[in-house]
Order: C-alpha cells, then structure tokens, then sequence
C-alpha cells in the first residue's frame, strides 16, 4: 500500500473539509502504507503543495475549486494520481467519476486505489477537467463570485442565473467544430468531459470523461421566456430533448470566435479571452482514483 497525501482546504464548504481532517485521521490510523496532511493557508496554494510533494497520490479534500488547484499541481509535476474527497459547496466533478459524496465511502474508495485516466481539456492554453463555457453560463458564474460573499449557499448560483438573464445578450459567434464552420446566435456554449457544472447542472449528459473526444451543448438564441422554462430541465439533463434549441455533438477541437468580449467559465474559474478561443485535448491524461 502506498503512502497517501491530502491536501485541505479548510474554507471549502463553509468548513465542511475541515470537518473531515477528524475522518480522515480516525480512519487512516492503522493504514499499512502511512499518509499525511496539509491544510492549504492561502487561495490557489494547493496548485503549488501539489507540484511540489513527491508522494505519488495526492488527495484533494474540498470542492471543484480545490480538486481543479490539486489536478493542476500533479498535471505540471507531471506524474502521479489524484483523489478526491468532496468537501465543498460545490462538488461537481465526483458525479461524472462516480465517487461517493459521504466522505467516508469516498475514502474507502481511495484505499482501494482503483485509478482511471481521464482526459484534460484545453482552452486558450488552460487546462481544465471537467467544463469550459461561454455565454450565459460564464457571466453567471461571475455574477455568482460576486454575489457568493453575501450567499454562503449552493443556491447562490441559482441566484446568479436570474440576476444575469435580465442584462444578458446574445453572442454573435462563428463556432468552427472540427474544422466545419458555421456563424451562430447563442446564449450558451458548454464543452468538456464532465456532465455537471454549476452545483448540479446536467449540462452536457452525452459526456465521457475517457473517450477522447470534447463534448459539447449549445444553446441558440432563444427568448428569455424559453431559456427559463428550459432552464429547470438542466438539472434532469432533459434540456437535450428541444432540440429546436439545444444541439450536441462531440468532437476533437472547436474554434471559437465571437464578434463581443467574452468570458470563459473554465471549472469554475472566470477567464476574459477577449473575442477568440481555441478548446482542445492536452495530449497527457491524467489518473484519478475511481470507485
Ligand atoms: N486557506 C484558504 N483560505 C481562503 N481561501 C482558500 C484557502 N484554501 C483554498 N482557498 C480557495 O477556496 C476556494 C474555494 O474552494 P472550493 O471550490 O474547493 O470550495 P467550495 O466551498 O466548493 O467553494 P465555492 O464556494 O467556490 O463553491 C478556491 O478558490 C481556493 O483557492
């Protein structure tokens, strides 16, 4: 058995992750191979504890923010497996690998040790794991940075989906999918390899984390009306079915031009690529240990 290392964010989820410091202590105790534990200090630290351990399986125990920070860290080390223990508000990412949310059965999962390897997204050059999006959902997303610090809750994003749809235009974009291009009105474009975003979101259920392939949802231009009756669909992932509205596909690279600055939502990070963005798959993998 192999020596273990999990690295905490003890702000994740309103102190849920650091709840789980007790768990992890209590049930590694007599653990063959050892493990230790860092508690992160600062925003974005766990990228660096990451890269810089030379443990082999590296544990991120906190939300998507936390696993994207603690995947980043062995991506650029260029070796080992990531675990997950879900310890945050949001925790999106587990549904598409299947790891339990209760953290106990998602650390029984991690003694086990069965790994898969999962694809990594690129956009603009940023690596991401699980959903990268333009439109609606990106200004959402930074709507609900700002809004968060006043809403300690997982509704807060739900919050933020009003608040933008009442300012919200429509992109003009030429979307190019594997070299077809075709000239759009959209309000959303969501592509990667996880099913879930936005606390529980079932944006893109066609997705596969391993197939090596991009999968991706569009939604046209549609009446605010439309995007709200649609909206509650999302969560089911039966928004697919209008499909009048919505389009899938999959794909191995998408280029992405829009006529207005935009913003990029990548696992949950706001970025501001000004007009054109290039998705794509990195060509490592990386491990992560899977029930
Ligand atoms: N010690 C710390 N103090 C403050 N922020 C931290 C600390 N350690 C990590 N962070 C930051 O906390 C943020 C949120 O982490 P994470 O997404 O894992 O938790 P969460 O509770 O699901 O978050 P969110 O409120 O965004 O849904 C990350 O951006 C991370 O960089």
């Amino acid at each position: 058995m192999e020596e273990l290392f999990f690295i905490i964010n003890p702000v994740a989820g309103s102190g849920k992750s650091l709840s789980i410091k007790t768990i992890i202590e209590e049930n590694m105790k007599d653990y063959p191979g050892g493990f230790s534990i860092s508690l992160t200090k600062n925003p974005k630290e766990a990228t660096q504890i990451a890269y810089e351990s030379n443990i082999n399986t590296i544990i991120a125990v906190g939300g998507d923010g936390t696993v994207t920070e603690v995947a980043k860290g062995i991506i650029r080390r260029g070796y080992g497996t990531l675990g997950i223990i879900p310890g945050g508000t949001g925790n999106d990412l587990i549904k598409s690998l299947g790891i339990s949310k209760d953290p106990r059965d998602a650390l029984e999962t991690i003694i086990q040790g069965k790994s898969m390897k999962v694809d990594i997204g690129l956009a603009n050059g940023h690596k991401f794991l699980n959903i990268g999006s333009v439109g609606l959902d990106a200004e959402v997303t930074h709507t609900a940075q700002t809004i968060k610090k006043q809403i300690k809750s997982g509704l807060s994003y739900i919050f933020s989906v009003f608040i933008t749809l009442i300012k919200f235009k429509k992109k003009d974009v030429t979307i190019e999918i594997d070299g077809r291009s075709q000239k759009k009105g959209l309000v959303l474009f969501a592509i990667g390899n996880g099913k879930y975003y936005g606390g529980g979101l079932k944006m893109i259920p066609d997705a596969n984390l391993n197939d090596g392939y991009l999968h991706a949802c569009i939604v046209k231009d549609v009446s605010k009306f439309r995007i709200l009756t649609i909206f509650p669909e999302v969560f089911k992932g039966t928004h697919l079915r209008h499909k009048k509205y919505v389009e899938t596909f999959k794909c191995k690279e998408v280029k992405f031009y829009s006529q207005q600055d935009i913003y990029m939502n990548l696992d949950g990070e706001v970025f501001s690529p000004g007009k054109e963005i290039s998705f794509s798959l990195a060509d490592e993998k990386l491990s992560i240990i899977v029930p």
